[in-house]
């Protein structure tokens, strides 16, 4: 993406159909007026949605972590989204009780690390946080993150960082919804609601998904399907699922239904096929419950195999719907050839796959290890991952379900061996009876794989007080637009 200076704030593009009903945030109304002096506090009173609100001028002086702007303000520190360190802008404080909501009205002195977000959507979407930030700066942000979290076990490697960081997400979810106008919506939330910002285009989905979610949403208004509402319980579609292989192009798409009882299915199905020939696979997944969790336990197929396959470092792996992938596969090239690298393997090792998902790290890294053995919570992902290992010949691979720390507490009573430990947990990281069992079957090393650095601290200064040592973080950009971060670290066990 080039950097373009203009004010940083985008106005929709009239001629655009989605825009029809996009609304401009009260912070996009105003230009920026450049020339007022750096710091100074003008402080005005007005009431906004019977708060007390306060228009003040204050100047960022860093970013938290998750890339808002901070700023001081009668003593007090406060979070401005889009702001950038070094800007002065003008703020607009309410009260609510002790508490200040602090939104930006304009910037006034700009950084020249704003660029204009492509995305008409932005400013309204909580799904993109840095899409004000070029390409270099969200890099820098992302570095200053991990060395900061990182500082107690040494120097962060450079992050990785993509090329073409846009239409990378090859899963991607919409919501369905009516307008004021009862027009059929399809799009993504607004940020930290359940309003449905109408959308024909997410610039990181894979841009096949968003084509598709368009003519879903044409079909629900031939065919008469009813958009789901979450306030009334009544009608049947909620959300559409979308998962692309990016090398193989097959793609899986899942509507999500409040009803197992879809009328129409037939001839819906067949104008559907007709409007997408590449879609291989379609499913009916069934969420009953008044929940944000988007898919249910039920699931039928209504065509294809009900999975897909993709590439990914040279081996081929099946997909189910509920099965966890990696969403950047460019990326993750990047990440796990240097996790397999800081593995040190030499084709002898028992080699640890924990948390993996459909088997893919752990069969990548099988063709240089001695044996691996995988653990999996998700059971469609472990049905995935035995399955994955038949396809790619794989004759040293093992997997199993169940909990990760539970397993490994076995393994550890049993005097089990294990070499290297791959371990890739949730965001919310690993526990204690997985950490405590890596101390007791010793390793020689560990490589941990995070997308949240903050738990991924908190379980290194676990495995560094109890016996290991930290050789090398390497951070990589999996999520560019957002304030997300991957890091993968090498541990190894002192002698
Ligand atoms: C970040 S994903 C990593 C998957 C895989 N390593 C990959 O690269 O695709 C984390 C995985 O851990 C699984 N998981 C979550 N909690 C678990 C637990 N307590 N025990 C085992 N697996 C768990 C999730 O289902 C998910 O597949």
């Amino acid at each position: 993406m080039s950097k373009r200076k203009n004010s940083g704030y985008k106005k929709p593009d009239k001629n655009s159909k989605s825009d029809k009903s996009y609304k401009k945030p009260n912070h996009a109304k105003g230009k920026p007026k450049s020339g007022k002096p750096r710091g100074q506090t003008a402080v005005t009173n007005s009431r906004q949605h019977g708060q007390k609100a306060t228009t003040a001028t204050v100047t960022c002086s860093g970013l938290t972590g998750e890339g808002k702007g901070l700023v001081k303000w009668e003593g007090k520190q406060l979070e401005v989204a889009h702001l950038l360190p070094g800007e002065t802008a003008e703020i607009r404080v309410s009260k609510k009780g002790r508490y200040r909501n602090a939104e930006l009205k304009r910037v006034v002195k700009q950084s020249d690390d704003r660029v204009d977000p492509p995305c008409p959507y932005y400013y309204e979407c909580g799904g993109c946080q840095l899409q004000h930030m070029s390409n270099q700066a969200q890099g820098r942000f992302k570095q200053n993150i991990i060395d900061s979290i990182m500082k107690p076990f040494g120097k962060p490697e450079p992050i990785l960082t993509m090329d073409h960081p846009y239409d990378y997400r090859n899963k991607s979810q919409m919501t369905f919804g009516r307008n004021k106008e009862r027009q059929i919506i399809g799009g993504l939330y607004a940020q930290n609601t359940h309003r449905i910002i109408p959308m024909d285009r997410c610039l990181i989905h894979d841009p096949k998904a968003d084509e598709i979610v368009q003519t879903i949403r044409g079909l629900m208004k031939s065919f008469k399907m009813q958009p789901y509402n979450e306030d009334t319980g009544q009608g049947f579609l909620r959300h559409v699922l979308i998962k692309v292989g990016q090398v193989s192009g097959e793609i899986m798409v899942v509507l999500v239904a409040a009803s197992p009882v879809f009328k129409g299915k037939n001839n819906f199905i067949t104008a559907f096929r007709k409007a997408h020939p590449e879609i291989t696979t379609l499913l009916l997944n069934v969420n009953k419950r008044d929940t944000s969790v988007v898919l249910g336990n039920q699931e039928k197929v209504l065509f294809g195999k009900g999975t897909i396959t993709d590439t990914l470092c040279g081996m081929t792996f099946e997909i189910s719907a509920k099965s966890f992938y990696q969403i950047n596969p460019v990326q993750t090239e990047k990440l796990y050839a240097k996790a397999i690298e800081i593995a040190e393997l030499t084709g002898k090792e028992t080699v640890v796959d924990a948390y993996c998902g459909i088997g893919t790290i752990g069969l990548v890294a099988s063709q240089k290890a001695g044996n691996v053995i995988g653990v999996e919570m998700n059971n469609d992902a472990v049905r995935d991952a035995i399955r994955n290992s038949k396809r790619n010949g794989v004759k040293n691979a093992r997997f199993y379900q169940g909990d990760a720390g539970e397993f490994m507490m076995q393994m550890a009573a049993r005097g089990d061996k294990a070499d290297v430990v791959l371990m890739d947990p949730p965001r919310s990281g690993s526990d204690e009876a997985f950490l405590s069992s890596v101390v007791k079957l010793q390793p020689k090393r560990v490589v941990y794989v995070s997308c949240n650095p903050e738990t991924q601290a908190r379980d290194l200064k676990y495995l560094t007080k109890h016996g290991y040592a930290v050789e090398g973080i390497q951070p990589v950009d999996m999520f560019p637009q957002t304030y997300h971060v991957e890091a993968v670290t090498k541990l190894v066990l002192e002698k």
